[in-house]
Protein backbone atom coordinates (compact mmCIF):
# COMPACT_ATOMS: atom_id res chain seq x y z
CA UNK A 1 0.00 0.00 0.00
CA UNK A 2 1.53 3.03 -1.36
CA UNK A 3 -0.60 5.83 1.34
CA UNK A 4 -2.67 5.14 4.26
CA UNK A 5 -4.45 8.32 3.61
CA UNK A 6 -4.54 9.82 0.59
CA UNK A 7 -6.95 13.43 0.46
CA UNK A 8 -7.66 14.46 -2.95
CA UNK A 9 -9.28 17.85 -3.27
CA UNK A 10 -11.51 18.03 -0.21
CA UNK A 11 -13.55 20.85 0.84
CA UNK A 12 -15.84 21.53 3.41
CA UNK A 13 -18.40 23.94 3.64
CA UNK A 14 -20.43 24.62 7.04
CA UNK A 15 -23.75 26.44 6.02
CA UNK A 16 -23.42 29.59 7.36
CA UNK A 17 -20.29 28.84 9.24
CA UNK A 18 -18.54 29.01 5.58
CA UNK A 19 -15.77 27.31 4.13
CA UNK A 20 -13.57 25.32 6.53
CA UNK A 21 -11.65 23.33 4.37
CA UNK A 22 -10.07 24.67 1.10
CA UNK A 23 -9.63 21.64 -1.55
CA UNK A 24 -6.98 19.79 0.69
CA UNK A 25 -4.55 17.34 -0.72
CA UNK A 26 -2.31 15.07 1.04
CA UNK A 27 -0.99 11.81 1.25
CA UNK A 28 0.69 9.45 4.46
CA UNK A 29 2.38 6.83 4.08
CA UNK A 30 2.43 3.37 5.97
CA UNK A 31 4.18 4.23 9.34
CA UNK A 32 4.25 7.98 9.80
CA UNK A 33 3.46 9.87 12.43
CA UNK A 34 2.05 13.35 11.41
CA UNK A 35 1.02 15.93 13.76
CA UNK A 36 -1.90 18.45 12.26
CA UNK A 37 -0.81 21.82 13.66
CA UNK A 38 -2.71 25.27 13.36
CA UNK A 39 -4.28 28.16 15.21
CA UNK A 40 -7.64 27.88 16.96
CA UNK A 41 -10.35 27.50 13.79
CA UNK A 42 -8.20 26.55 10.75
CA UNK A 43 -9.59 23.38 10.29
CA UNK A 44 -7.39 20.09 12.00
CA UNK A 45 -10.27 18.88 13.98
CA UNK A 46 -12.72 18.95 10.61
CA UNK A 47 -10.15 17.17 8.52
CA UNK A 48 -9.35 14.67 11.08
CA UNK A 49 -13.16 14.28 11.16
CA UNK A 50 -13.52 13.71 7.57
CA UNK A 51 -10.74 11.08 7.21
CA UNK A 52 -12.75 8.28 8.74
CA UNK A 53 -15.95 9.38 7.60
CA UNK A 54 -17.39 11.28 11.07
CA UNK A 55 -17.97 14.24 8.40
CA UNK A 56 -18.90 14.58 5.16
CA UNK A 57 -16.73 16.90 2.81
CA UNK A 58 -18.65 18.97 -0.08
CA UNK A 59 -20.48 17.49 -3.03
CA UNK A 60 -18.52 19.22 -6.03
CA UNK A 61 -15.63 17.20 -5.31
CA UNK A 62 -13.12 15.40 -3.14
CA UNK A 63 -12.29 12.34 -2.34
CA UNK A 64 -10.84 10.41 0.24
CA UNK A 65 -9.25 6.56 0.60
CA UNK A 66 -7.90 5.08 3.96
CA UNK A 67 -6.23 1.57 4.00
CA UNK A 68 -7.13 1.35 0.56
CA UNK A 69 -10.47 1.83 0.39
CA UNK A 70 -12.67 4.54 -0.01
CA UNK A 71 -13.95 6.47 2.33
CA UNK A 72 -16.40 9.34 0.99
CA UNK A 73 -16.25 10.06 -2.78
CA UNK A 74 -17.88 14.03 -3.89
CA UNK A 75 -19.36 14.19 -0.14
CA UNK A 76 -21.29 10.53 0.16
CA UNK A 77 -20.18 8.26 2.35
CA UNK A 78 -18.66 4.78 0.91
CA UNK A 79 -21.11 1.88 1.27
CA UNK A 80 -18.27 -0.17 3.10
CA UNK A 81 -16.82 2.78 5.36
CA UNK A 82 -17.80 0.99 8.46
CA UNK A 83 -15.28 -1.95 7.42
CA UNK A 84 -12.91 0.73 6.87
CA UNK A 85 -13.43 2.14 10.15
CA UNK A 86 -13.05 -0.78 12.34
CA UNK A 87 -9.42 -0.42 11.18
CA UNK A 88 -9.58 2.71 12.31
CA UNK A 89 -8.83 3.98 16.36
CA UNK A 90 -9.89 7.24 16.99
CA UNK A 91 -8.86 8.66 20.20
CA UNK A 92 -11.28 12.11 21.27
CA UNK A 93 -10.36 15.02 23.77
CA UNK A 94 -12.60 13.78 25.52
CA UNK A 95 -11.41 10.00 25.89
CA UNK A 96 -15.23 8.79 25.27
CA UNK A 97 -14.85 5.89 27.84
CA UNK A 98 -18.24 4.55 29.27
CA UNK A 99 -17.90 6.27 32.59
CA UNK A 100 -20.21 3.65 34.46
CA UNK A 101 -18.40 0.72 33.60
CA UNK A 102 -15.32 -0.58 34.51
CA UNK A 103 -11.77 -0.57 32.49
CA UNK A 104 -11.84 -3.73 31.22
CA UNK A 105 -15.18 -3.59 30.04
CA UNK A 106 -14.20 -0.20 28.25
CA UNK A 107 -11.06 -1.74 26.70
CA UNK A 108 -13.03 -4.65 25.44
CA UNK A 109 -15.61 -2.50 23.87
CA UNK A 110 -12.38 -2.47 20.85
CA UNK A 111 -13.07 -5.97 20.25
CA UNK A 112 -16.28 -5.32 19.74
CA UNK A 113 -15.74 -4.99 15.96
CA UNK A 114 -14.42 -8.28 15.36
CA UNK A 115 -17.09 -10.72 17.28
CA UNK A 116 -20.52 -11.33 16.79
CA UNK A 117 -23.51 -8.87 17.43
CA UNK A 118 -24.76 -11.69 19.77
CA UNK A 119 -21.15 -12.60 21.17
CA UNK A 120 -21.01 -8.29 21.72
CA UNK A 121 -24.58 -7.96 23.11
CA UNK A 122 -23.79 -10.77 25.85
CA UNK A 123 -20.51 -9.48 26.28
CA UNK A 124 -19.31 -12.30 26.02
CA UNK A 125 -15.25 -12.06 25.23
CA UNK A 126 -13.36 -15.02 24.56
CA UNK A 127 -9.66 -15.72 26.60
CA UNK A 128 -7.98 -14.54 23.76
CA UNK A 129 -10.21 -11.29 23.79
CA UNK A 130 -9.25 -10.90 27.29
CA UNK A 131 -5.77 -11.67 27.14
CA UNK A 132 -5.30 -8.75 24.38
CA UNK A 133 -7.00 -6.40 26.61
CA UNK A 134 -5.06 -6.98 29.63
CA UNK A 135 -2.23 -6.45 27.57
CA UNK A 136 -3.23 -3.46 25.72
CA UNK A 137 -3.98 -2.06 29.05
CA UNK A 138 -0.03 -3.39 30.55
CA UNK A 139 1.36 -1.13 27.10
CA UNK A 140 -0.16 1.74 28.11
CA UNK A 141 0.40 1.16 32.11
CA UNK A 142 -3.48 0.77 33.17
CA UNK A 143 -3.33 -2.79 34.17
CA UNK A 144 -3.64 -2.51 38.09
CA UNK A 145 -6.78 -0.54 37.49
CA UNK A 146 -9.01 -3.35 35.49
CA UNK A 147 -11.80 -3.10 37.84
CA UNK A 148 -11.77 0.58 38.46
CA UNK A 149 -14.71 2.39 36.94
CA UNK A 150 -14.02 4.92 34.33
CA UNK A 151 -15.46 7.68 36.28
CA UNK A 152 -13.08 7.18 39.04
CA UNK A 153 -9.65 7.86 36.93
CA UNK A 154 -7.79 11.14 36.16
CA UNK A 155 -8.05 12.72 32.34
CA UNK A 156 -4.13 11.28 31.88
CA UNK A 157 -5.48 7.55 32.80
CA UNK A 158 -8.89 7.92 30.87
CA UNK A 159 -6.97 8.70 28.00
CA UNK A 160 -4.59 5.70 28.14
CA UNK A 161 -7.38 3.48 28.46
CA UNK A 162 -8.69 4.97 25.14
CA UNK A 163 -5.84 4.45 23.49
CA UNK A 164 -5.46 0.72 24.82
CA UNK A 165 -9.18 0.19 23.56
CA UNK A 166 -7.75 0.89 19.87
CA UNK A 167 -5.27 -1.35 20.32
CA UNK A 168 -7.53 -4.23 21.79
CA UNK A 169 -9.36 -2.98 18.20
CA UNK A 170 -6.12 -3.81 16.64
CA UNK A 171 -6.45 -0.52 14.66
CA UNK A 172 -3.97 -0.08 11.64
CA UNK A 173 -4.27 3.95 11.93
CA UNK A 174 -4.74 5.82 15.01
CA UNK A 175 -6.31 9.41 14.48
CA UNK A 176 -6.28 11.53 17.98
CA UNK A 177 -7.94 14.73 18.27
CA UNK A 178 -6.29 16.90 20.75
CA UNK A 179 -5.43 13.86 23.01
CA UNK A 180 -3.42 16.08 25.28
CA UNK A 181 -5.35 19.41 25.20
CA UNK A 182 -7.16 18.77 28.52
CA UNK A 183 -3.87 17.29 30.47
CA UNK A 184 -1.47 18.19 32.38
CA UNK A 185 2.64 18.16 31.49
CA UNK A 186 3.48 15.12 32.74
CA UNK A 187 0.01 12.85 31.41
CA UNK A 188 0.50 14.52 28.07
CA UNK A 189 4.02 13.52 27.79
CA UNK A 190 2.93 10.42 28.66
CA UNK A 191 0.13 9.89 26.22
CA UNK A 192 2.52 11.16 23.62
CA UNK A 193 5.14 8.51 24.34
CA UNK A 194 2.66 5.66 24.22
CA UNK A 195 1.39 7.32 20.54
CA UNK A 196 4.87 7.50 19.52
CA UNK A 197 5.68 3.58 20.84
CA UNK A 198 2.97 2.42 19.10
CA UNK A 199 3.97 4.65 15.99
CA UNK A 200 7.58 2.93 16.33
CA UNK A 201 7.52 -0.80 17.62
CA UNK A 202 3.92 -1.62 15.85
CA UNK A 203 4.19 -0.10 12.59
CA UNK A 204 1.28 1.42 13.05
CA UNK A 205 0.89 5.38 11.11
CA UNK A 206 -0.54 8.01 13.78
CA UNK A 207 -2.40 11.34 12.78
CA UNK A 208 -2.75 13.82 15.49
CA UNK A 209 -4.13 17.07 15.98
CA UNK A 210 -2.28 19.34 18.30
CA UNK A 211 -2.05 22.69 19.56
CA UNK A 212 1.17 22.41 21.35
CA UNK A 213 3.97 22.82 18.39
CA UNK A 214 6.65 21.67 20.73
CA UNK A 215 5.03 17.78 21.12
CA UNK A 216 4.34 18.08 17.41
CA UNK A 217 8.07 18.55 16.91
CA UNK A 218 8.87 16.46 19.65
CA UNK A 219 7.03 13.04 18.98
CA UNK A 220 5.72 13.89 15.35
CA UNK A 221 8.43 13.63 12.22
CA UNK A 222 6.41 15.21 10.07
CA UNK A 223 4.16 18.08 10.37
CA UNK A 224 1.14 19.61 7.98
CA UNK A 225 0.20 23.12 9.34
CA UNK A 226 -3.53 24.21 8.44
CA UNK A 227 -4.55 28.14 8.45
CA UNK A 228 -8.13 28.90 7.49
CA UNK A 229 -8.52 25.64 5.80
CA UNK A 230 -5.21 26.02 3.68
CA UNK A 231 -2.28 23.65 4.37
CA UNK A 232 0.27 26.45 4.41
CA UNK A 233 3.17 23.49 5.36
CA UNK A 234 3.75 20.04 5.01
CA UNK A 235 7.18 18.45 5.65
CA UNK A 236 9.63 17.81 8.78
CA UNK A 237 8.94 19.13 11.85
CA UNK A 238 12.53 20.14 12.06
CA UNK A 239 11.38 22.47 9.71
CA UNK A 240 9.02 24.34 11.67
CA UNK A 241 11.87 27.46 12.62
CA UNK A 242 10.37 30.49 14.82
CA UNK A 243 9.78 32.08 11.71
CA UNK A 244 7.75 29.80 10.17
CA UNK A 245 5.58 29.22 12.97
CA UNK A 246 4.74 33.05 13.27
CA UNK A 247 3.89 32.98 9.90
CA UNK A 248 1.45 30.09 10.34
CA UNK A 249 0.09 31.40 13.76
CA UNK A 250 -0.18 35.09 12.59
CA UNK A 251 2.16 35.91 16.00
CA UNK A 252 5.43 36.87 16.83
CA UNK A 253 5.55 35.07 19.91
CA UNK A 254 7.90 32.44 18.59
CA UNK A 255 11.72 33.59 18.93
CA UNK A 256 13.55 30.14 19.95
CA UNK A 257 13.71 26.66 18.06
CA UNK A 258 11.39 24.68 19.73
CA UNK A 259 12.18 23.67 23.60
CA UNK A 260 11.65 19.35 22.86
CA UNK A 261 14.38 18.06 20.36
CA UNK A 262 12.80 16.97 17.29
CA UNK A 263 12.48 13.06 16.28
CA UNK A 264 14.17 12.07 13.25
CA UNK A 265 12.07 12.04 10.04
CA UNK A 266 11.58 8.40 9.43
CA UNK A 267 9.53 9.03 5.61
CA UNK A 268 7.42 11.34 4.06
CA UNK A 269 4.60 10.80 1.59
CA UNK A 270 4.28 13.57 -0.38
CA UNK A 271 5.87 15.71 2.21
CA UNK A 272 6.88 18.62 0.82
CA UNK A 273 7.44 21.97 2.85
CA UNK A 274 5.73 24.50 1.59
CA UNK A 275 5.27 27.50 4.37
N1 LIG B 1 -20.36 21.67 13.06
C1 LIG B 1 -19.92 22.85 12.63
N2 LIG B 1 -20.80 23.78 12.17
C2 LIG B 1 -20.37 24.98 11.71
N3 LIG B 1 -19.07 25.36 11.68
C3 LIG B 1 -18.17 24.47 12.14
C4 LIG B 1 -18.54 23.18 12.64
N4 LIG B 1 -17.42 22.53 13.01
C5 LIG B 1 -16.39 23.37 12.76
N5 LIG B 1 -16.83 24.53 12.24
C6 LIG B 1 -16.03 25.66 11.82
O1 LIG B 1 -15.02 25.17 10.97
C7 LIG B 1 -13.79 25.85 11.23
C8 LIG B 1 -12.71 24.84 11.59
O2 LIG B 1 -13.02 24.26 12.86
P1 LIG B 1 -12.15 23.12 13.51
O3 LIG B 1 -12.80 22.72 14.78
O4 LIG B 1 -11.88 22.07 12.52
O5 LIG B 1 -10.79 23.89 13.81
P2 LIG B 1 -9.56 23.43 14.68
O6 LIG B 1 -8.35 23.83 13.94
O7 LIG B 1 -9.69 22.00 15.04
O8 LIG B 1 -9.74 24.36 15.95
P3 LIG B 1 -9.37 24.08 17.48
O9 LIG B 1 -7.88 23.96 17.52
O10 LIG B 1 -9.85 25.30 18.20
O11 LIG B 1 -10.08 22.83 17.89
C9 LIG B 1 -14.06 26.86 12.33
O12 LIG B 1 -14.34 28.10 11.73
C10 LIG B 1 -15.31 26.31 13.00
O13 LIG B 1 -16.08 27.35 13.55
Amino acid sequence: MESVIRVTNLSKTFGKGGKALHDISLSIAPGEMVALIGPSGSGKSTLLRHLSGLSQGDREQGRIDVLGSPVQVKGKLDSDVRQTRSKIGYIFQQYNLVNRMSVMSNVLIGALGRISTWRGCLSFFTKEEQALALESLRRVGMDAFVNQRASRLSGGQQQRVAIARALTQQAELILADEPIASLDPESSRKVMEILADINERDGKTVVVTLHQVDYACKFCPRAIALKDGHIVFDGPSAMLTPARLNAIYGTTTFNDEPALPARAPLKIAGGLAIA
